[in-house]
C-alpha cells in the first residue's frame, strides 16, 4: 500500500518543525561557541599576566603555583566545552542536512499509547530536552528498524529485554529539508532504497551504510564482545561496511570508557586506508587507529634490513614461474607460514637460555668498549630462573652501568678536549650554571676551572654516547640477524627443534642465507624474524588496544595470526574475511575455504564466535551470477539489481586489443560512470599496458605505494585493489596464458567482483579455461 498524500504532508511538516529546531540549537551554540574561543584565545593571551609571580619565599611560591594551576584549569575547562560544542555542531549540520531516514512505531507490551521512533545519524532532544525528537542508529530501540517487520517485536537494553508491538516501520530519502522518497518496508530494509543506494556511482570514498543496514549486518555490529568475531561473506556482502558501522557502534556503546585510540584497523593496502577514512567522520566518529601489517613489520624491524613487501613477493611469484629457485621459495614460504615453524623457534629460543645466544660487541668511538663474549659471560652467570627478556634486561642495566664506567678515562683523550674547544657560548654557559647549582664552585678558582673542565668532557662523552646508549635500550646488542641465520646456516640445524621439515630443506637454506648475506629480509622472512626478536626482547605487546578489527584476513598466514594474538593479549579481535580471495600464498590453511579453520587451531572453540554475511550487494545480480561460477561457488546470493551481463571481448592483435580498450572507455564514460579500473595481473603488466595507453586517455596508473586516487580511469594490478571498488572493471586480458594455473582461480575472482555495475574481460587468442568454464548464457560475447 502506497503512503497516504496527508501522511506525507505529516511528515513534512515534522521536516519543517525538526529542521527549524535543529537551526535554533546551531544558533545558539555558534553563539556560545564563539563567545568561548574569544574567551580561549584571551586567557591564552594573557595567562602570564594574571598570573601573579612571586618566588621570593617557599608560601610565596606555593601560591604562584597554585595561582598557574587555577589559570590552566580555567584554560582546559573553557576548551573542553568548546570542543564540546563543536562536536555537537557538527552533529547538528549532519542532522540538518537529513534529519533521519527511519521510523518505526511502537508500543511497549502493557503500555496505551503507541511512540514514534525517529531514527538518523545522531540524537536530538527538544528545546526543553524533555522529548527525543531523533534517535541515535545505535540506541538499544534503532535496532527494532534493522531487525523486525510489523508485528510483535524486543530489543535489549543494559537493564533488560524490553517487548511489544511494532505497527509500523518506515524509510526516508530527504535532502535539502524536503522529503524525496518515503516507503512502508516490510523484513529487510526496503529493496528500493536499496536499490537506489547501489545504483549510485562508486568514488574514491567508501559510503556509510547507516541507512540501510540489513539485519544479518546489524547482528555484526551490534553482536557482544567475544575474544574472537569471525566475520565470512563472499565478496560484497558488506564485511568492510559493516565492521566500520561496528566500530562507530562500539565508540556510542562504551562511549565513557573507549576512544578511538583504543581500536585498531589491520587493512589490506595504503589505498584501502584512505579508501575507507571517510566512513567514520561521516558518522560523526574519529577515525581509529589504522595501519597495514606491513607497516606494523616494518616498524619492529632493524633499519640494517631491506625488507621485501607482500605486494613484491607476490609479484615474484606470478611473474617468475620459470625461475629455477620458484619452486624452493615456494616451499619455503608456505613454511616459513606455519605454525611448526613458530613452534621450531619457541624450542629455539628455549635452548638459548643454555647456549647458543649470540652478543654484538659494543663499539665506541672505534674500540670495543664491551665486547660480546663480557655479555656473553655475564648473561651466562644471571639467574636461570629468570626468562630471557627478565635476562636481557639485566643485562641491559649492566652494561649501561658498564658503558658510563668505562669512558670516565675517555676525559683525559684529545678528541674530547677538542670538542671542548669547538662548544659554543651557550654550552658553556649551561655548564657554568649547572655547576652553580650543584654548588660546586670553591673559593678556589684553579680548582673551579678543573670542574668546569670535568662536567664539560663529561658533557660530551655523555652526548656522544647517547645513540650507542639508545641503542641498547633497543637491545641492539643482541644479535638476532645472526640468531635467525643460524637457522638456516646448516640444514641440519632446524632438525633440533622439529621433525619434519619440508623436502628441500636445504635448497632453503640456501636461498634464506645468501638474502640474509646482503641484508635483504624476504616477506616470508619478516614475521617469523620479528617474532624471534620479540621472543628475546620481550613482546611489544599493546595493552591500550581494546579492538582489533582484521580486514581481508584470508590474507594472514597462521603464523601472522599467532604473532597478532601475542602483541595484543587483551583486545578483542574482529576478524572478516573470504577465503575465496585469498590472494597470497601462505600455507593452503583454506582449502576448505572455511575462515574458521586456522583459528580453531589458535583459539579455543569457546572464545570463537562466527557471523556469517550471505548476501553479495556490490554488483548487479548478472554480474555476481558471472562471478561465482569463476570459484564454482553457487551458494553466493546476489542482491537483486539489474544490469547488463559482463561482456567479453576478443582481439586479433595488439593493436586491437588497445583500440578496443579504448573505444570501450569512452563508451563506459558516456555511461556516465566515474571510476573504471583496468585490473591487471601484475604490475609488470599494468606497467605495459600504461605505457601503451597513455598517449591516447588519460588515465592513472597505481602502484604498491599509492596512498589515494580520485576517479577517473585508474589503471592497476587486481591485489591492490583488493577491498575498493569501481563503477566498471575491464580485466586487461583474461587469455589462457594469464589465467591458468589454479592458484589463479582466486586473483581472477577477486579482481572480477571489484565491480559495481559493469564488467568487461579481454582476452586474445585462447580464453582462460575458468572463464572458458563459465555458462555463456552469463556474459555477452563479442567476438
Ligand atoms: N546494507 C547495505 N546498504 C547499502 N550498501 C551496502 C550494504 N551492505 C553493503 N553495501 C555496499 O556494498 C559494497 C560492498 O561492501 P564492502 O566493501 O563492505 O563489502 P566486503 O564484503 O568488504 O567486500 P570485499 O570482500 O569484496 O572487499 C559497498 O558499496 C557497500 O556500500
Amino acid at each position: 500500500m502506497g503512503i497516504r498524500p496527508e501522511d506525507h504532508q505529516q511528515e513534512q511538516h515534522r521536516v519543517n518543525q525538526v529542521i527549524q529546531e535543529i537551526e535554533r540549537q546551531m544558533n545558539l551554540l555558534l553563539q556560545n561557541t564563539s563567545q568561548l574561543k574569544g574567551d580561549i584565545v584571551s586567557i591564552r593571551k594573557n595567562f602570564w599576566e594574571d598570573i601573579r609571580i612571586n618566588l621570593e619565599n617557599e608560601s610565596e611560591v606555593i601560591e604562584t603555583v597554585a595561582s598557574m594551576l587555577q589559570q590552566s584549569q580555567v584554560l582546559s575547562e573553557r576548551e573542553r566545552t568548546h570542543q564540546q560544542g563543536s562536536r555537537q555542531l557538527s552533529s547538528l549540520s549532519r542532522l540538518h542536512q537529513s534529519p533521519w531516514f527511519g521510523r518505526v512505531n511502537f508500543m511497549e507490551t502493557g503500555e496505551q499509547h503507541e511512540e514514534a521512533i525517529y531514527i538518523g545519524i545522531a540524537s536530538l532532544y527538544d528545546a526543553e530536552g524533555d522529548e527525543i525528537l531523533v534517535y541515535d542508529w545505535r540506541t538499544p530501540i534503532a535496532s527494532l528498524f534493522y531487525d523486525y517487520p510489523p508485528g510483535p517485536v524486543q530489543f535489549d537494553t543494559p537493564t533488560g529485554t524490553i517487548y511489544g508491538d511494532m505497527s509500523l516501520k518506515r524509510q526516508y530519502i530527504i535532502r535539502h529539508n524536503t522529503i524525496q522518497a518515503m516507503f512502508d518496508t516490510g523484513l529487510t530494509i526496503g529493496d528500493q532504497i536499496l536499490q537506489e543506494v547501489l545504483g549510485q556511482q562508486a568514488n574514491s570514498e567508501m559510503k556509510s551504510i547507516v541507512a540501510t543496514i540489513q539485519r544479518e549486518q546489524n547482528r555484526l555490529i551490534r553482536a557482544k564482545d567475544s575474544r574472537i568475531l569471525l566475520v565470512q561473506g563472499p565478496a560484497g556482502s558488506g564485511k568492510t561496511s559493516t565492521a566500520l558501522q561496528r566500530i562507530a557502534y562500539l565508540l556510542y556503546r562504551d562511549r565513557n570508557t573507549l576512544t578511538s585510540e583504543n581500536i585498531l584497523l589491520f587493512s589490506p593496502n595504503p589505498l584501502f586506508n584512505s579508501y575507507v577514512s571517510t566512513v567514520l567522520p561521516e558518522l560523526g566518529e574519529r577515525n581509529m587507529q589504522q595501519t597495514t601489517f606491513q607497516e606494523y613489520l616494518e616498524s619492529g624491524i632493524e633499519s640494517i634490513f631491506t625488507l621485501e613487501d607482500a605486494f613484491t613477493q607476490l609479484e615474484y611469484l606470478l611473474t617468475a614461474t620459470k625461475d629455477v629457485a620458484y619452486e624452493t621459495r615456494l616451499t619455503g614460504i608456505s613454511f616459513k607460514a606455519s605454525l611448526s615453524f613458530m613452534k621450531a623457534i619457541d624450542h629455539y629460543v628455549t635452548s638459548l637460555e643454555t647456549q647458543g645466544m649470540v652478543f654484538k660487541d659494543l663499539i665506541f668511538k672505534d674500540r670495543i668498549l664491551i665486547s660480546h663474549e663480557e655479555i656473553h659471560h655475564y648473561y651466562q652467570n644471571c639467574d636461570p630462573a629468570l626468562s630471557i627478556p627478565e635476562r636481557i634486561q639485566k643485562v641491559t642495566i649492566w652494561i649501561l652501568a658498564q658503558m658510563k664506567k668505562r669512558t670516565q678515562k675517555d676525559r683525559k683523550l684529545p678528541w674530547v678536549s677538542e670538542e671542548i674547544q669547538l662548544l659554543d657560548d651557550e654550552t658553556l654557559n649551561r655548564a657554568y650554571q649547572k655547576l652553580q647549582q650543584k654548588n660546586a664552585f670553591t673559593e678556589d678558582s684553579f680548582d673551579d676551572f678543573a670542574r668546569e673542565e670535568e662536567l664539560l668532557a663529561n658533557w660530551v662523552i655523555q652526548k656522544h654516547l647517547q645513540p650507542l646508549r639508545n641503542d641498547v635500550k633497543k637491545r641492539s646488542f643482541i644479535d638476532v640477524p645472526a640468531l635467525y641465520q643460524q637457522l638456516f646456516s646448516d640444514p641440519s640445524f632446524l632438525h633440533r627443534f622439529m621433525e619434519d621439515l619440508p623436502a628441500n630443506w636445504p635448497g632453503i637454506c640456501e636461498q634464506t642465507t645468501s638474502q640474509l648475506a646482503t641484508n635483504q629480509l624476504a616477506y616470508e622472512d619478516t614475521t617469523p624474524y620479528l617474532y624471534l626478536k620479540e621472543k628475546l626482547e620481550g613482546f611489544r605487546e599493546n595493552r591500550s588496544l581494546r579492538h582489533v578489527f582484521i580486514d581481508e584476513a584470508q590474507d594472514y598466514s597462521l603464523f601472522q595470526f599467532a604473532f597478532i594474538r601475542h602483541l595484543f593479549p587483551r583486545a578483542k579481535m574482529t576478524v572478516l574475511g573470504d577465503p575465496y580471495q585469498q590472494i597470497h600464498p601462505h600455507s593452503g590453511s583454506y582449502d576448505d575455504n572455511l575462515l574458521s579453520t586456522p583459528f580453531t587451531t589458535l583459539f579455543s572453540q569457546e572464545e570463537i564466535k562466527e557471523i556469517p554475511l550471505g548476501k553479495s550487494y556490490r554488483s548487479t545480480r548478472p554480474i555476481v551470477e558471472f562471478t561465482r561460477q569463476i570459484i564454482k561457488n553457487p551458494t553466493i546470493q546476489p542482491f537483486d539489481r539489474q544490469g547488463e551481463r559482463p561482456h567479453l571481448v576478443q582481439w586479433r592483435n595488439k593493436d586491437e586489443h588497445i583500440q578496443q580498450l579504448i573505444t570501450r572507455l569512452h563508451e563506459i564514460q558516456q555511461r556516465g560512470h566515474r571510476t573504471i579500473a583496468i585490473l591487471c595481473k601484475t604490475a609488470q603488466e599494468s606497467h605495459d599496458a600504461y605505457e601503451r595507453l597513455q598517449d591516447r586517455i588519460q588515465l592513472q596508473l597505481i602502484h604498491h605505494e599509492s596512498s589515494s586516487f580520485d576517479d577517473g580511469i585508474l589503471i592497476l594490478p587486481c591485489y591492490l585493489a583488493k577491498g575498493v571498488e569501481f563503477d566498471a572493471v575491464i580485466i586487461y586480458d583474461v587469455s589462457a596464458s594469464q589465467y591458468n594455473h589454479k592458484s589463479e582461480r582466486k586473483l581472477l575472482y577477486t579482481a572480477c567482483t571489484r565491480a559495481m555495475h559493469e564488467l568487461h574481460l579481454f582476452y586474445g587468442e585462447e580464453l582462460s579455461p575458468m572463464i572458458a568454464s563459465i555458462d555463456p548464457a552469463s556474459y555477452v560475447h563479442e567476438c
